[in-house]
């Protein structure tokens, strides 16, 4: 008989930290457009836009409402007295420079900043404004995002060295022999991989990891671990008509150095005029600029791929009180993910009533997706699935 196959190659651990509420931090050189873009996404004047480098100094904070149907037609069933959409939270950030894994610009602080999220949104320069200065001289996104990848690495590289140290220190106390000797050996062969990968110029997150690796890996923190969403800042013209000349080489750049990274352009210019208009202003707009029906705006777009790239997704609970969305990663079972709304959930957890999305859509009524036996009692096992709608029962 074929040996069976081990739970744990089956169940995959995801490279990050866990938990629901994770966050991005919009990253890239100075003056690229990234508080222009923060407060667009934002509706606010938080990321101080200004035209000259450094304008932002302190992170600033904000949760961006993640454009949803699902959420929407459910508002419209329900119609609750409150509505609470699922959320990504979104941190702008002062621009990094070559030399910042060094202490250049603001370096370090810049990067320890980098490290306290979950993910990365790159603002990449590719619009051409004499009126905009460029820290290095000229607009090529292509070098802005080597100098990007290389300062990350590099910081990774310094961080992965020190830790080798003090494994390679500890060793020698702990002998040969014993149990814990040989699980630092172990580590130790896992950061020297991770080194060798650093050092040929890849970022962690593309390598070929096992659970154990993945472990180790997610307790160095290290920012080329963190999934990067790429936003390409045009030009308004070169956004309407889908033609920059920089674009198909960004492209290109992705697929050699980080394969099956989100790519996404966007011109931070339209999005300032379109922030303060209204729905219908807005597709009044995409007409007149002859771009596809509907709303023109990137941001929902981004905001979506955001979250994706951090591997959530999201469970309802709907009532005539509340239709709210609750944001979970991926591969989470019913009682952490009950556990999000209050610990007692999860502590006295006994099942979920949980229907579908689908099947409510269908059917038309809690009541009918009940008649039609597709309301489920689900126990602690079950995984949640993206769109679930959760009724959760808990213990005394
Ligand atoms: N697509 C675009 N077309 C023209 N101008 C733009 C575009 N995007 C941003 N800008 C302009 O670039 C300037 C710099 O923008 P912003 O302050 O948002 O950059 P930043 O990346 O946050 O810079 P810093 O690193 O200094 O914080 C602003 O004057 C802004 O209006
Ligand atoms: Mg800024």
């Amino acid at each position: 008989m074929p040996p069976k196959k081990k739970n744990e190659e089956t169940k995959k651990i995801m490279l990050g930290r866990p938990g629901n509420n994770l966050k991005v931090r919009i990253v890239g050189l100075p003056n690229v457009g990234k508080s222009s873009f923060f407060n667009t996404l934002s509706q606010t004047d938080l990321g101080k836009a200004a035209n000259f480098p450094y304008a932002t100094i302190d992170p600033e904070e904000a949760r961006i409402p993640l454009p949803d149907e699902r959420f929407n037609w459910l508002c419209e069933l329900y119609k609750p007295a409150s509505k609470v959409p699922a959320f990504l939270t979104c941190i702008d950030i002062a621009g990094l420079t070559a030399g910042a894994s060094t202490g250049a610009g603001l370096g370090n602080a810049f990067l320890s900043h980098v490290r306290a999220v979950d993910g990365i949104f790159q603002v990449v320069r590719a619009f051409d404004d004499a009126e905009v200065i460029h820290v290095e001289g000229d607009v090529d996104p292509l070098r802005d995002m080597h100098i990007i990848s290389t300062e990350l690495r590099l910081k990774d590289i310094e961080w992965v060295e020190k830790d080798l140290e003090r494994l390679k220190k500890g060793a020698k106390a702990l002998g040969t022999s014993s149990l814990a000797a040989k699980a630092r050996a172990e580590e130790t062969a896992t950061v020297e991989k991770i080194l060798a990968l650093l050092a040929d110029g890849k970022d962690v997150r593309k390598g070929n990891w096992n659970n154990k690796e993945v472990e180790i890996i997610n307790g160095l923190n290290l920012l080329t671990a963190k999934p990067i969403t790429y936003l390409v800042n045009l030009s308004e013209k070169d956004f309407v008509r889908k033609k920059n000349k920089w674009l198909a080489k960004i492209k290109g750049w992705i697929d050699e150095n980080n394969p099956g990274d989100a790519l996404i352009p966007f011109s931070v210019a339209l999005e300032e005029r379109l922030v303060d208009m209204s729905d219908e202003e807005k597709i009044a707009e995409a007409e007149k600029l002859g771009l596809p029906k509907g709303n023109p705006s990137a941001l929902g777009k981004i905001t979506t791929a955001g979250y994706t790239s951090l591997d959530l997704i999201r469970y309802f609970t709907c009532g005539p009180d509340e239709v709210r969305a609750w944001t979970v990663r991926k591969g989470i079972k019913a009682p952490q993910a009950a556990g999000v709304i209050h610990s007692d959930f999860e502590n006295k957890f006994v099942c979920g009533e949980i229907m579908s999305y689908e099947d409510l859509k269908e059917h038309g009524s809690e009541a009918q997706v009940k008649a039609a036996g597709k309301l489920r009692q689900q126990g602690k096992p079950y995984e949640i699935v993206d769109g679930d709608i959760c009724y959760w029962k808990c213990g005394a």
